[in-house]
């Protein structure tokens, strides 16, 4: 028997690949989405009518999908109104879901109203009319026990249910209303506000058409399962109104005009002529060897010893890895040190460009780098060259000992993950830097702070032989004193009884810091910004709003800005009371104060990024399972919540809760966008785990991506591999809110357009075995070589960020968001006390 056919209007929800997954799953349909603003169909085009008709007549079915924004407003709802106005002959069965359901409800005159607080996140009992008696035909919630769903609205449709007597309401709620006798209510809740009952109508069935809807979302991973048989029951409902009607589904040309998932980045034949040339070095051999790590040789003593003196700099340091009562899962296992990356091939990507810089250096004496541009194409991204340039050197021989044997490292900005959502970014940015670089890593360092191991890693051509080069980077570690016993090179005031932890001490206070100005969001002007947020949800416009604001340090430049000290020539720490410390010694003050799983230290690009996150945001590995650790609900420790049940206790509160679920949902959908229906789980929902300084409350999401038939084809041309998610699943939900694109249109305007740059971007890698592992850029400090601020004295400062901030919902309060922000703060912020 053929699949059922549904089309799925889709008005920009961050939750909508989820109810697509469901449609596809639970009947088994074949489900196409279409945009309700697609150009396909423009209601404009004097052939519309005809267009829409025809269109129609390929499905068994359509359903029109949630999102933001209000049901009376024609650009939220497009195609969806022009659904309800179908003339008779025209009717196809429909069924609307939360911004759906209400356009239905507005197109059989009922009106829209602001619910007394948002529901968003929410989990309700849906009191429907199962046991009312003359309800079968037509009633899709027949023979459901009662069920539990999510809701995510802030606008609810009004038939005149406020304006009756709680006398009357019993049998007022199932009838149709007699000022709109289209209207025949199937479901209620009826939520408890300061002194009333705000009555909520959850479902309804058009009297006459055979159109249906609901408030709730039954695809939300809190919905009750059993909810879904309301799907099940509208389905058998829609066919036998078909049967009746004698409507027959078109067979004929199911072209798809919009596949539910995303076609692979490789699935475009095209091939850039800079990748063709450069498939020369795509045969790479990897060689390594593995040395005991003794217990007192900390990350950065390593980069100490093997990258002194050097301007790039790309350190993925799981600070947090022997750190005391944090989860052993949330500690980080490995840290990854890239060794040479001036030496490294490197993309350089700005949002909006049409090309890409790709930076060659040279590999004798003798020759030059080079720096070409690479055009972009057509439809291509970024993203369709990084896919080219790897899948080449894709491997099968994935070693299991490393997970990274070499390949991209490097940072995307926040500002990429709006191009990848269609937001736009302002068109003069007033600079050229890059929102994503990529380093090819050839050489590198892993350790593996479980086994106590560091591993001496190359990625090299058949003919060339690195041992010659392991043996040196080893002796340079093994040989030098720290090895050995902790003592330091070189410096002359330590006695050899004076045990030194550190290379590089973190830093100290010294008296040079008054120079240093740092401005801080003004309080009163965020609590004010977190209202219009609140505003903006109230409208229906979003259901959370990750608000964020940034502080600036401009301090006199640590000249000469450079990576980790030479050790040789003992500048390890500020030489004077009046020398700016160095990013290098920021970082160590960072990381020994704040150690979190997903620390880095980067100079590349001509950015340099100090982080200490906690947050991991994607991690995949070659076989493409795909996992998301979206993080949301926060609180510092302190003596008053000190312990993991204490951080519970309030972080288990319906507010909290929401804010989380909220964005698993976002999540699911992102990696249903790439992975496809059915390929998405949730292993771990709401669970708070414990960090150096916060507590936070944690989902894992995990999804699968589609498995290529042909065993031998690693990297075949239609695969999908990590970079898809990745580009599917940019700015991280978790800095953005719900949904996700309007609510990013929302925050450029209220964070005032500036731009939050690397903060809420993403840092991490991908290997030559298809692994990666990517954390979202926060509790972090970043600057930019080109900004500088000139003195009237004709000296320079240089300029650093820290962004901070958090999820505003319905719920919030002003203050309580300030806090929340200033907490986050102060973590990188204290580096500078
Ligand atoms: C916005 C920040 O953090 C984000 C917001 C969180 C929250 O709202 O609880 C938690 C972690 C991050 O996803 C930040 O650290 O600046
Ligand atoms: N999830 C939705 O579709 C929400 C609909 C509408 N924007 C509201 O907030 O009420």
């Amino acid at each position: 028997m053929s699949h059922p056919r549904i089309l799925f209007l889709d008005a920009y929800d961050s939750f909508s690949n989820n109810v697509v997954s469901l449609l596809n799953t639970l009947l088994d349909a074949e489900v196409h989405v279409l945009p309700i603003d697609s150009p396909q169909l423009d209601p404009k085009s004097p052939t519309f009518h005809d267009a829409l008709v025809d269109e129609l007549r390929r499905y068994d079915a359509v359903v029109c999908g949630p999102g933001p924004g209000s049901p009376d407003s024609e650009a939220d709802v497009g195609l969806m109104k022009h659904i309800w106005q179908l003339e008779d002959e025209h009717l196809l069965p429909v069924l609307g879901i939360c911004l759906g359901f209400q356009s239905l409800a507005v197109s059989c005159g009922a009106t829209t109203k602001k619910l007394t607080t948002g529901l968003h996140g929410m989990i309700r009992q849906i009191d429907h009319r199962s046991d009312v008696a003359d309800s079968s035909e037509g009633n899709i919630f027949t023979d459901i026990p009662s069920f539990r769903a999510t809701l995510y609205h802030s606008l609810c449709a009004d038939i005149g249910q406020g304006l009756i007597s709680e006398a009357d309401w019993p049998a007022w709620r199932w009838a149709s209303p007699a000022t709109l006798p289209q209207v025949l209510p199937l479901a209620w809740v009826e939520e408890p506000r300061d002194g009333f009952v705000e009555r909520i109508l959850m479902g309804m069935k058009h009297t006459s058409k055979p159109f249906w809807g609901f408030q709730y979302h039954p695809e939300s991973i809190c919905s009750d399962s059993s909810g879904h048989r309301v799907i099940l029951n509208w389905f058998e409902q829609a066919r036998r109104w078909s049967e009746r009607a004698g409507r027959r589904t078109q067979p004929n040309r199911i072209e798809v005009m919009h596949d539910a998932r995303n076609p692979s980045l490789l699935s475009q034949p095209k091939v850039d002529d800079w990748i063709r040339q450069n498939e020369r070095d795509i045969d790479c051999r990897y060689t390594s060897r593995s040395l005991h790590l003794p217990a007192h040789v900390q990350v950065p003593d390593v980069v100490e010893l093997l990258q002194s003196g050097k301007q790039d700099q790309i350190i993925l340091d799981s600070a947090s890895a022997h750190a005391d009562r944090i989860g052993l899962d949330v500690r980080g296992r490995y840290s990854i040190i890239a060794l040479d990356v001036e030496k490294a091939m490197r993309f350089e990507y700005h949002a909006g460009a049409s090309q890409v810089v790709a930076y060659t250096p040279s590999s004798t004496e003798a020759e030059c780098n080079t720096l070409e541009t690479m055009r972009i194409h057509g439809h291509d991204t970024i993203w369709h060259v990084l896919a080219r340039f790897l899948q080449p050197r894709r491997t099968k021989q994935c070693s299991a000992e490393t997970p990274f044997m070499g390949g991209f490292m490097g940072y995307a900005t926040y500002e990429l993950g709006l191009e990848c959502i269609d937001v736009e970014t302002f068109t003069d940015r007033g600079h050229q830097r890059p929102d994503l670089c990529f380093a090819w890593i050839t050489k590198s360092i892993v350790i593996d702070h479980l086994e106590s191991t560091l591993r001496i890693q190359n990625l090299h051509s058949p003919g060339s032989d690195p041992g010659q080069w392991i043996d040196e980077v080893a002796r340079t570690l093994q040989n030098s004193t720290l090895w050995a016993d902790g003592l330091r090179v070189n410096v002359g005031n330590v006695g050899s009884t004076n045990f030194k932890k550190h290379l590089t001490p973190p830093m100290t206070p010294t008296g040079t810091l008054c120079s240093t100005k740092i401005q801080v969001p003004d309080a009163d002007e965020y609590e004010c910004k977190v209202r219009q947020c609140q505003d903006f949800i109230a409208a229906g416009d979003s259901y959370e709003l990750c608000l964020t604001d940034q502080t600036s340090i401009t301090r006199s430049t640590s000249a000469p800005e450079s990576g980790p000290p030479d050790i040789s020539s003992n500048s390890w720490g500020p030489s004077s009371a009046t020398e700016t410390p160095s990013s290098w010694q920021i970082y160590r003050s960072l990381r020994a104060c704040q150690p979190a799983p997903f620390g880095s230290y980067i100079r590349l690009g001509g950015a340099t990024l100090i982080s200490s996150s906690p947050e991991r945001f994607l991690e995949y590995n070659g076989d493409g399972l795909c996992s998301m650790r979206p993080m949301k609900g926060t609180v510092r420790k302190s003596d008053a919540v000190a312990t993991l049940e204490q951080a519970e206790r309030i972080l288990h509160i319906p507010k909290e809760e929401a804010e989380n679920l909220m964005i698993v949902d976002l999540v699911r959908h992102d990696l249903h966008s790439v992975c496809g229906p059915g390929h998405v789980i949730v292993p771990q929902l709401l669970k708070v785990e414990e960090y150096a300084s916060v507590f936070q409350m944690i989902s894992v999401v995990q999804g699968q991506l589609p498995v290529n038939d042909d065993a031998d084809a690693v990297g075949d041309d239609q695969g999908y591999s990590g970079l898809d998610i990745l580009a599917a699943s940019l700015p991280p939900g978790s800095m953005t809110g719900a949904p996700k694109k309007r609510s990013c249109q929302i925050l450029q305007q209220i964070e005032g357009r500036r731009e939050r740059s690397l903060y809420s971007g993403v840092v991490g890698y991908m290997d030559i075995a298809g692994r990666g592992d990517w954390s979202v850029t926060i509790r972090s400090l970043f600057r930019w070589d080109d900004e500088i601020v000139h003195q009237h004295d004709g000296t320079e400062q240089e300029v650093w960020h820290i962004g901070a901030g958090g999820a505003v919902t319905a719920l919030s309060t002003p203050e309580g968001e300030r806090d929340e922000m200033m907490t986050k703060l102060k973590g990188p912020l204290a580096v500078f006390d």
